[in-house]
């Protein structure tokens, strides 16, 4: 079972966001633990947590260091507590591995032999460091994108207090994985911190640490570090609670004080001014973490640009970008199929240059042979006007990345139906809207868009990836 399913599983029938560290650290062994040798201890300790916390808990989260720092036996007890958890309980291993040359043998380690599900890397050495891991299907990742150590702040911290360099690592992270692969992991006493990378990665689950350093404003943690879905975030099992003889007891409590605030804060979201009752949430926030990611990634600019009508607008879109970027471009794959799905044709084209990549990537996906018209028609060889094989009277469904005019999009659409190909539906990522698509209409198109201009424009503006001037300059234009 992939690791999200297994994990959200759990909260469910558990009803609880809570995880816990399964640390055998000597300093922090309760006394009763004391008389016996001390692999024996942790590893009675151990168990007993697993035993009292198994039915109200999410997920474990062993840390790998203090079983290194105990030697063999310290391995050896680290089998024996992987073995001790439950199989329908997902492993988090604690190891904030972070070195390139070992990835992938320690991938497979700790996959392939250890059967954890989940693993914390470093996010220092990059997106090469990461990949390893990720080609393990059912396994995830979280990237450490921000501790609560003091000494970290000025690293953190850098340049600046607008664009800080751990917001900079949820970005550049959001790259390396998709959601089902990749989460978050935030150490932090302060809500703002959270409620500013939850911004920037509204789908991202989020695994908190360090909350309880500054007493308890649990509220104030769960309303910056939920989702929009009143979930996507894991909340630590105090440490100090683990020494208690009534630990069972204890995280009954705990989970029932986060279920309870968590159900006032949903209760109240659902009576804001913006709530949206038609919208599902779920497509909802892939659709707005793409426009965001689109936007992070540099497709969508904010200026003054002329358009080959001569007209200036406030912002242009270079969708060409995308596929130098492979994780989005498989977002992008993905909106694009689930709109396709629901026609019906017999080739795929796409619209040169800047659509090719995306109908070839459509093509293979949906094993649907492809052609595309050509943009400039050779002077010598077979000089055709259409690539690729197909016969007369076949439907194509032609594939574009943005609507302004539709002359584009109808020029290609023209060169396929004087050749003998019928098309009927015309689909592209961003509609421009100010009526193309009734235009496209007129010359007997239908055409289907993932996303309007004003749809992308007010996410930005919500994320606060665009400020008032950037709003203003596009209602007014
Ligand atoms: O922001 C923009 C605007 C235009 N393009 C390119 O133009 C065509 C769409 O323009 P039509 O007027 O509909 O023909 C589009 O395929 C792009 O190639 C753009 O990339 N970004």
């Amino acid at each position: 079972m992939q690791f999200f399913d297994k994990l959200y599983t759990n909260i469910t029938q558990n009803q609880s966001l809570l995880f816990v560290g399964l640390d055998p650290n000597p300093e922090m062994i309760p006394s009763r633990y004391r008389s016996q040798d001390v692999i024996t201890g942790l590893g009675d300790w151990l168990q007993f947590i697993i035993q009292e916390t198994a039915d109200f808990v999410c997920a474990y989260k062993p840390t790998l260091g203090f079983y290194q720092a105990l030697g063999i036996p310290g391995l050896e007890l680290l089998y024996k507590t992987l073995a001790a958890i439950p199989s329908h309980i997902p492993i988090i291993l604690d190891a904030k591995h972070s070195d390139l040359n070992t990835s992938s043998i320690f991938a497979h380690t700790v996959f392939a032999e250890w059967h954890v599900d989940a693993i914390t890397l470093s996010p220092y050495t990059g997106q090469d460091h990461v990949a390893p891991f990720l080609v393990y299907p059912d396994k995830a990742v979280f990237i450490l994108c921000c501790t609560s150590n003091p000494g970290a702040e000025t690293l953190q911290q850098y340049p600046a207090n607008d664009s800080p360099l751990y917001l900079q690592v949820v970005k550049e992270a959001k790259n390396w994985g998709t959601p089902e692969e990749l989460a978050l992991e935030v150490g932090t006493t302060n809500p703002e911190v959270l409620g500013l990378i939850r911004a920037v990665a509204p789908e991202r689950t989020i695994m908190a640490r360090s909350i309880w350093a500054e007493g308890s404003n649990l509220k104030q943690i769960l309303e910056a570090g939920l989702n929009s879905n009143g979930d996507g975030l894991l909340i630590p099992v105090p440490q100090d609670m683990l020494s208690n003889p009534n630990l069972s007891q204890e995280i009954q409590s705990l989970r029932a004080e986060i279920n309870q605030t968590k159900s006032q804060i949903n209760a109240d979201a659902s009576s804001c001014s913006v709530w949206l009752p038609d919208v599902h949430f779920e497509d909802q926030q892939l659709q707005n973490d793409l426009i965001l990611q689109l936007y992070d990634i540099g497709c969508i600019m904010f200026g003054k640009f002329v358009q080959a009508s001569g007209a200036t607008f406030p912002y242009y879109i270079d969708l060409r970008k995308i596929i130098s970027n492979p994780q989005v471009f498989n977002q992008v794959l993905s909106a694009y199929e689930k709109i396709i799905r629901n026609l019906t044709f017999d080739r795929l084209a796409g619209i040169p240059y800047g659509s090719l990549p995306t109908a070839t990537g459509l093509a293979l996906r949906l094993n649907c042979p492809m052609v595309f018209p050509r943009k400039e028609v050779k002077a010598h060889g077979t000089r055709k006007v259409i690539e690729g094989n197909f016969a007369p009277g076949e439907i194509v469904v032609v594939v574009d990345d943005i609507l302004i005019s539709g002359k584009s999009v109808m020029e290609g659409a023209e060169k396929l139906k004087s050749a003998g190909l019928n098309v009927h539906d015309i689909v592209v990522l961003i509609d421009h809207e100010q009526g193309v698509q009734a235009r496209l209409r007129e010359n007997g198109y239908r055409s289907y868009a993932v996303f309007t201009i004003s749809q992308i424009v007010k996410t930005l503006y919500q994320a606060g990836r665009i400020n008032d001037e950037q709003l203003l300059a596009f209602t007014e234009s």
